[in-house]
């Protein structure tokens, strides 16, 4: 007899403030900016797991809480189609993590306030997933591991892209020898958002330009370039050969100081391996939207290479490219599932899977991408940032937790 599915009941902290209506996927896609994350991730886990042919896990929404007001969260529910029947609504974050009901909480607040948010729901004894860039120094991301392993409790950077089966396809390709040694791994992340007078298309209270909430290109999309670097040149090495990187970074900043283009050169002398992360606000990775510049990861081997066609965070299709192949290009599409019924598959399903998976099996991180990691990467952004002069205030660099804090209680 075929077992029942281990579903996860989630808890949804934050709800997204853009007022967004469209509910279909291609639509959703040509205006990502204006898709709030809890908004994207909470319609992928009402999609039918059997739709992407999985059946051991599920997913459950069953708490949802805005720091604005009950009304908002309530608002939030119309946004995903979500049935108000079963769904907690609460008007602050500590009521949610404190609900017994929830197994996970989502944390999909700006970067500013991941170390505080994630922290509130760890102190309540809640396994979390929280919404990349992890937090805005190493040292919060080291604080936040911690509190997991004293709490006993699971954590995750959501960082959706390492769990696409392409992302999972293209590692074993790697670790396989399909390219031999692999020397280099170039990644772009960049969204065209040049404006007028020199100014950017973001408002500059924006979260992704706003140096309060910890925007920022390199927070935001350059650690997908990072992933895919990290992915391949860090995370395939075995454990006992892992080493710290060296870090070199040219950024540029915007007028409200923070980085609108970032390059990074990450070393890793004992491998005589490099990877070059590329961001920007101001140009972008797929000009013409149809990717004809060509790949935006290029993974490069001694017997040939990997391209992976952007955009990085969600990439459908890659090319194998082989020293000796003659000119011949194998090209391998790895399309998204969409589940028609809710006419929606954006991919952040499979993260949720993930977690689901560990949280059955009784683990506290995921293997995929440990904390160590999440801890290396915040690393290498800290000092990137640095070397670029970037500063972010205060309130949202320190690494102690306080509960009443405005980043929890959502004074503004
Ligand atoms: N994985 C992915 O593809 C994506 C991930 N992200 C990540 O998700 C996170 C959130 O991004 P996104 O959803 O675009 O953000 P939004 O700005 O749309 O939403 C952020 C939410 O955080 C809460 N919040 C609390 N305090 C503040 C504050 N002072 N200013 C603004 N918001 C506040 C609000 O919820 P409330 O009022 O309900 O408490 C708000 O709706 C970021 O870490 C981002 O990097 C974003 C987009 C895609
Ligand atoms: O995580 C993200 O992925 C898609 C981007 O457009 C968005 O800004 C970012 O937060």
């Amino acid at each position: 007899m075929a077992q029942s599915p281990h579903t996860v009941r989630w808890g949804i902290l934050a709800t997204g403030f853009i007022a967004q209506s469209e509910s279909t996927t291609t639509r959703l896609l040509t205006q990502w900016h204006a898709a709030a994350a809890t908004t994207v991730f909470v319609r992928d886990l009402l999609c039918n797991p059997a739709t992407r042919d999985v059946t051991d896990v599920a997913h459950k929404v069953v708490a949802v809480a805005s720091s604005r007001s009950k009304e908002s969260a309530a608002g939030f529910l119309d946004k995903v189609n979500l049935a108000p029947e079963g769904v907690k609504l609460y008007g602050s974050y500590d009521e949610l993590v404190n609900d017994p009901d929830v197994d996970c909480v989502y944390v999909a607040t700006p970067h500013s306030h991941h170390f505080q948010n994630a922290m509130l729901a760890l102190q309540a004894g809640k396994n979390v997933l929280c919404e990349k860039a992890f937090t805005v120094t190493a040292s919060q991301a080291k604080k936040l591991a911690a509190a997991a392993k004293e709490k006993n409790v699971f954590l995750m950077e959501a960082v959706w892209t390492r769990y696409f089966p392409l992302s999972i396809k293209i590692r074993e390709l790697v670790k396989s020898g399909a390219i031999g040694t692999v020397y280099r791994v170039i990644a772009d992340n960049s969204v065209g958002s040049d404006g007028p007078d020199g100014s950017l298309t973001f408002a500059d209270e924006h979260r992704m330009v706003n140096v309060d909430l910890a925007g920022g290109a390199l927070l935001d999309l350059g650690i997908y370039s990072l992933t895919w670097l990290f992915q391949i040149l860090y995370h395939l090495q075995p454990e006992a050969e892992k080493e710290t990187p060296q870090t070199l970074a040219a950024i540029q900043q915007y007028k409200t100081g923070a980085d609108e283009s970032t390059s990074v050169i990450v070393s890793f002398p004992g491998h005589k391996t490099q990877g070059i992360a590329l961001t920007s606000l101001r140009v972008a990775t797929n000009t013409d939207g149809k990717n004809s510049g060509g790949p935006a990861i290029k993974i490069q081997g001694t017997l040939g290479e990997i391209q992976v066609m952007g955009p990085a965070y969600r990439p459908t299709q890659y090319k194998i490219v082989k020293k000796d192949g003659d000119g011949q290009v194998e090209v391998v599409d790895c399309p998204i599932p969409v589940d028609r019924e809710r006419r929606f598959g954006m991919g952040m399903f499979w993260e949720a899977d993930e977690v689901a998976r560990c949280l059955r099996d009784g683990k506290k991180e995921s293997a995929t991408l440990p904390l160590s990691e999440s801890i290396v990467i915040m690393e290498v952004m800290e000092e990137a940032l640095k070397q670029g002069s970037v500063k972010y205030p205060d309130v949202i660099t320190t690494d102690v937790f306080d509960p009443k804090s405005p980043l929890n209680t959502g004074a503004r």
